[in-house]
């Protein structure tokens, strides 16, 4: 169920024939509450507070260093932070760390395994760890539905390196947790491996898990997440609807080309000018404030010959520059 379908439920009271609204509130899945991290003089992680609700398709963005992994780390156990509190399906990760641990599943963002263990053994291995054995039935569907059956015979250190990511997601799911955290599960992998491993990843969310991702694809967040936070220097500095976070956006940029090289521009419009070179001038639009037909008039009245228009509405990845100052390297 999506987080929004917690949030409101409408019901018919027959004996009273009143409706009442008997507002539910979500359930979380993972409560960061405060946290705060430092490695020496490094503050990774400031005061960081959100909930992610159960069922939802987080998306966890930020540039390089922002504070994802440590993050991560910590819901895993894996570190502690120096301030604050974190539990996932309600368990402390420290105080209840064995219950916290059994409700989540990381892929993590570094490959390492054993190279001499199959992928079988390796899957099996992982059981262990969770007290878990004779689950050969579950073992054998990750492996089908990753596309990974003809190699669960194989060593490890044979696998190509988007096989390897897949393993990765069936050790994470060994013990059929509730929250999937994916740390950058596509880097370096191919297009076709890569829509099958989110196709396998969608069938979990609509089967109910939460699903948190971190990716430096954009476009990937963009098209799977329902909600999104954005860290920067260790601090939150979005948390919403990818809805409202793409409505942050300025709106859209104009491309406009002219016949000759552009020289005057009129004045109110010389500060949004993104790009003027030669014939060719991007200027970004406000959103619900400009009409590009008043626009281009006024450009045409500054004696603007006007070749070709076009209109690309902003995506994610402009409004994540915006708000990070980060130019490419996110
Ligand atoms: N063990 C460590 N010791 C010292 N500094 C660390 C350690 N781990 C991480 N850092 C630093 O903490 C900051 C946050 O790192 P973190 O790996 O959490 O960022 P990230 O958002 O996951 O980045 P990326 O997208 O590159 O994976 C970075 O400046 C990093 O260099």
């Amino acid at each position: 169920m999506r987080a929004n379908q917690w949030l409101a439920r409408v019901v018919f009271n027959s004996s009273s024939n009143e409706v009442v609204n008997n507002v539910t509130a979500p359930k979380t899945a993972i409560t960061v509450d405060g946290v705060s991290k430092r490695y020496g003089r490094l503050q990774a992680l400031d005061n960081v507070s959100f909930d992610i609700y159960q069922g939802e398709f987080f998306g966890l963005l930020g540039p390089n260093g922002a504070g994802k992994s440590t993050l991560i780390s910590a819901l895993a156990g894996l570190l502690r932070v120096d301030q604050g509190q974190l539990s996932i399906m309600g368990a402390d990760v420290v105080k209840d760390y064995r219950r916290a641990r059994q409700n989540l599943g990381v892929v993590p963002q570094e490959i390492v395994m054993d190279p001499f263990f199959t992928v079988r053994e390796t899957l099996e291995f992982q059981s262990g760890y969770f007290g878990i054995r004779n689950n050969g039935q579950w073992i054998d569907e990750l492996l089908d539905q990753l596309n990974l059956a003809d190699k669960a015979d194989t060593n490890m250190r044979k696998l190509s390196g988007g096989m390897k990511r897949r393993v990765l997601i069936a050790q994470a799911l060994v013990h059929k947790p509730q929250v999937l955290v994916l740390d950058e599960p596509t880097a370096g992998v191919d297009v076709e491996l890569r829509q099958s491993m989110w196709r396998f990843v969608r069938r979990l969310h609509r089967e109910g898990h939460t699903i948190v991702l971190t990716t430096h694809y954009l476009e990937e967040a963009e098209e799977l997440c329902d909600r999104i936070a954005i860290i920067n220097q260790g601090q939150m500095i979005a948390l919403e609807s990818k809805e409202d976070l793409l409505a942050r956006g300025l709106g859209s940029t104009l491309h406009v080309r002219a016949t000759h090289p552009i020289d005057a521009i009129p004045k109110e419009f010389k500060a949004r000018i993104t790009k003027l070179e030669g014939n060719v001038l991007e200027m970004t639009l406000k959103r619900d404030v400009d009409s590009v037909m008043d626009i281009l008039d006024r450009l045409r009245a500054a004696s603007m010959k006007i070749d070709f228009v076009s209109v690309v509405n902003d995506k994610l990845e402009d409004v994540f520059v915006r708000l990070t100052g980060n130019q490419g390297d996110n």
